[in-house]
């Protein structure tokens, strides 16, 4: 492929392993993103639109986006902060997934239990620049300086074996299920911040002409996200019902009611959290409704 071919294309950038890897190629499945990777190829074409993917580390993603080399990518909300690109890309989307907490971890055998105690050691860490933000309050407060302060170190992988080598009194680090963490024989201290998937766009597009394209591409794609959501939740309930009904399911604008055949009785169809369908559907049987079922969603637009 040459430079030629990617020429007016939108350029949009997939994190190229890890975590995010797998839910970014269903992502672009659910969103018709047609493309063929070749083995090796970080750049492929998109055959059914005017798109090219560029394959890149997660935490590189940031960078070409803020600095608008391209125009689209997806990427963790962590590394965005980490490479101090947030006011170089807007979050058009939050993605629902790639979940994690970036938190401040010691020994459960060690003396040091709190990040104030853990202040003036050795903090090892991917996050230099977050973890050196937080540290460095946290040294201010406590009146630290010099050789005194606390003294962060960088290392690309494998972040949680420092303390066991000698190598940290404590960690910065991402945390999910939290086995990694309880496996090094490690617990949290603090939590600096929250991180899920995003879908970013440039301040400074390389084609801005594409917005049109960019924002078909996030409609589809938070179609997708709003499917994989939300289920369709469906009952008959009484007509002195109806009321207290509807207040459990709201729907995102408002529910569908029709009349049954059956004298006093409606049907409701209405978009419920995936996530809190067995409590709605408890709460529904509890105010009269009757043959509830719940249907899940292909795909969708909201
Ligand atoms: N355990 C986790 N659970 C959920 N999301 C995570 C987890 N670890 C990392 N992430 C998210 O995924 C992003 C990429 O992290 P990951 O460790 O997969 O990247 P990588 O270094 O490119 O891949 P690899 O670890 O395979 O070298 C992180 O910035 C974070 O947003
Ligand atoms: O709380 P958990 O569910 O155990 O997840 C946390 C682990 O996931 C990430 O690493 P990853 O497994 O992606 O590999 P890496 O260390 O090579 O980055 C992170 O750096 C932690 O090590």
């Amino acid at each position: 492929m040459n430079a030629e071919s990617l020429d007016g294309r939108l350029l949009f950038a997939i994190p190229k392993k890890g975590r995010l890897h797998e839910k970014c190629l269903e992502l672009l499945a659910g969103a018709d993103i047609q493309f063929r990777r070749h083995h090796r190829l970080d750049v492929c074409l998109v055959k059914n639109h005017s798109i090219a993917l560029v394959f890149l580390p997660a935490a590189d993603i940031p960078s070409f986006v803020g600095k608008g080399n391209v125009d689209l990518g997806i990427t963790g909300h962590d590394v965005i902060l980490e490479a101090k690109m947030e006011d170089h890309v807007t979050e058009v989307l939050q993605l629902g997934f790639g979940k994690c907490a970036l938190q401040v971890q010691v020994p459960e055998s060690a003396p040091i239990q709190s990040v104030d105690g853990l202040a003036g050691k050795r903090v090892v860490t991917s996050f230099e620049v977050l973890a050196g933000e937080y540290f460095r309050e946290i040294d201010d407060r406590a009146q630290l300086s010099g050789d005194s302060r606390t003294k962060i170190e960088y290392v690309s992988g494998s972040v949680e074996a420092a303390c066991a080598l000698g190598l940290a009194d404590g960690i910065v680090d991402l945390v999910e299920s939290g086995d990694t963490m309880r496996a090094a024989g490690l617990h949290a201290i603090a939590t600096i911040l929250q991180s899920e998937a995003v879908l970013i766009k440039s301040n400074t597009p390389k084609h801005p002409a594409l917005s049109p394209l960019v924002q078909l591409i996030t409609s589809r794609i938070a179609g997708v996200i709003a499917a994989n959501k939300y289920v369709i939740c469906e009952y008959n309930i009484p007509r002195e019902k109806l009321h207290d009904a509807t207040a459990i399911t709201p729907g995102r604008r408002a529910p569908t009611v029709s009349p049954l055949e059956e004298e006093g009785w409606l049907a409701v169809s209405s978009m419920v959290e995936k996530a809190k369908t067995a409590l709605v559907m408890d709460q529904l049987v509890a105010v009269g409704a009757e043959d509830i079922l719940i249907f899940n969603l292909d795909n969708c637009r909201v």
